[in-house]
């Protein structure tokens, strides 16, 4: 049985200053979603935003996607730690010394260590994406070959499409989290997401955790939208 818990949509801070960011913050629900906090805005605003977040009562996700050697990465994940984030991520294709190096960091911190978890095949990649870095083969077959290799260095979940849920859920088992960006109201624009999904899809095909964010903090009423998708996310 999955333990994942509530709220499971993750509203992405993707903004250019911190000004901006909680002008959107202020509109939101801390009881319907989390913040995840990307390079854009971390790289110009760091961690007091995150502490700011945190203050407002909000969990954070810092998606900074760590990928690099094992003692660089592993030392990154313990200043993310040290941040009080509740998750944090790296790419799978770091290879397994990477992971268990941020893994064993982690837990040498003691129980409350945020989740870690990696991230397989980006939602915007499509099959002629991954051939063109080398990788013969479909995303899918792609993503639980990294996802196997996640699971077996014993991190917490991964990224990925919420097509690929089913498989996953079937290969990894249920309590691997499965945190699916790529999330789209049927109304909404794909953008640059290729392996997308509905919210409510989603959360039938198996995803813990949505990561969402234009269908949000580009609508005229954020927090109408989140509303809606909140609503739909828990009548599934
Ligand atoms: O790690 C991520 O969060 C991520 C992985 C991935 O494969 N695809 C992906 O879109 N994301 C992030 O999820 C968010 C999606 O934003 P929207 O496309 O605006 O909903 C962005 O902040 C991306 O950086």
């Amino acid at each position: 049985m999955s333990k994942t818990d509530n709220p499971r949509i993750i509203v992405a801070l993707d903004f250019p200053s911190d000004k901006l960011a909680l002008a959107l913050v202020d509109q939101l629900d801390p009881t319907k979603c989390r913040l995840k906090v990307g390079k854009e805005l971390f790289t110009r605003s760091g961690p007091d935003l995150v502490r700011a977040l945190n203050a407002r009562g909000f969990e954070v996700f810092l998606d900074l996607k760590f990928h690099d050697i094992p003692n660089t990465t592993a030392a990154a994940v313990a200043a993310a730690a040290d941040l009080g984030v509740w998750m944090v991520n790296v790419h799978a294709s770091g290879g397994e010394k990477m992971m268990v190096a941020c893994r064993e960091r982690l837990e040498s911190l003691g129980q409350d260590r945020p989740l870690l978890i990696a991230v397989t095949v980006l939602t915007s990649m499509g099959p002629e994406d991954l051939s063109g870095i080398g990788i013969q083969g479909s995303p899918e077959a792609q993503v639980s070959r990294l996802a196997t290799l996640t699971r077996n260095c014993g991190l917490d979940g991964v990224v990925c499409s919420a097509q690929e849920a089913p498989t996953l859920k079937a290969e990894q088992g249920a309590d691997f989290k499965l945190i699916t960006p790529g999330i789209r109201p049927l109304s909404a624009d794909k953008g640059d997401q290729q392996r997308i999904m509905t919210p409510t899809d989603a959360i039938r095909a198996g995803s813990d955790y949505l990561v969402i964010g234009r269908p949000i903090t580009q609508a005229a009423d954020p927090l109408g939208a989140l509303e809606a998708i909140h609503g739909e996310v828990v009548s599934v």
